[in-house]
């Protein structure tokens, strides 16, 4: 049994280390003590120490939305995992498609992070997904298939299972368009089938493969009910407590009656 996994990330918002508190601590306060499905926040890094503070006491994970792949050294702009862990991160996100399409990040960049991630600890978040043009194209599996080859490079099968996956179509996030359950649940079971050709069924049935594009509250309930997504890396309505919450409210009710 895969425990659902909402992460929020929060990209580059908001604009104060206040504000960032208030969301976090909004969000502790809504969680309660004790929640039946993992959570996570991951702020802009330079709030961290103080998000981190905001969450103490709380079962919801800390993350990061990026890190470099070397432990230290003339590297301008960049920060490393051992300050990702001085800062109480237990996650970071890598390979986000806003990397990749944005900033030019490449399957091996992302691969050498994994590495350095798991070396300190971190629990990685790696995200895979084909733009509007690769799905239109028909090239949707072999896209991922390319992902998750160069991604997860020289992983072995224990390390695997405490990767987090990510799917997010690129054209889901931010846009309003969300992929419907059977669209997302369609690449979640080819991402199922291509964890158990290299890693074998055993463990490909514990990797937690979450689903990402907007997700919201009224949506968020049919895609955590497909057989293989377990759970949400959302972006924007990650930003409003209450959208965030009812996002967690609508997990606990699937692990619920999936547990019944
Ligand atoms: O990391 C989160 C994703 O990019 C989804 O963002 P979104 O929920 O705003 O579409």
């Amino acid at each position: 049994m895969r425990p659902l996994f909402i992460a929020g990330n929060w990209k580059m918002n908001p604009a104060t280390a206040k504000e960032a508190v208030a969301l976090a601590e909004a969000i502790k306060n809504g969680v309660g003590p004790a929640a039946d499905v993992r959570v996570a926040v991951c702020p802009p890094a330079l709030f961290l120490d103080q998000v981190d503070a905001a969450l103490a006491n709380s079962p919801i994970g800390l993350g990061a939305q990026n890190m470099h792949w070397k432990p230290d050294g003339a590297y301008t702009g960049e920060i490393s995992g051992a300050m990702l862990n001085d800062a109480g991160c237990t996650h970071v996100i890598l390979g986000h498609s806003e990397r990749r399409h944005g900033m030019g990040e490449t399957d091996a960049q992302v691969n050498a992070k994994l590495h350095t991630a798991l070396a300190v600890g971190l629990i990685p978040i790696v995200c895979i997904g084909e733009t509007q043009q690769e799905r239109e194209g028909g090239q949707t599996e072999d896209v991922v298939a390319g992902q998750l080859t160069g991604s997860l490079a020289g992983i072995s099968a224990e390390q695997m299972v405490g990767i987090v996956l990510a799917y997010e179509p690129v054209w889901a996030i931010g846009t309003g368009l969300t992929a419907t359950p059977a669209q997302a649940q369609g690449v979640h079971e080819f991402i199922r089938d291509w964890l158990t050709k290299l890693f074998g069924e055993a463990t490909a049935a514990r990797i937690v493969v979450q689903y990402g594009g907007s997700v919201k509250p009224d949506n968020a309930a049919e895609l955590l009910a497909c057989p293989d997504i377990d759970g949400a890396l959302v972006g924007g309505a990650s930003l409003k407590e209450a959208d965030f919450l009812g996002i967690i409210r609508a997990a606990q009710v699937v692990a619920a009656k999936s547990q019944a």
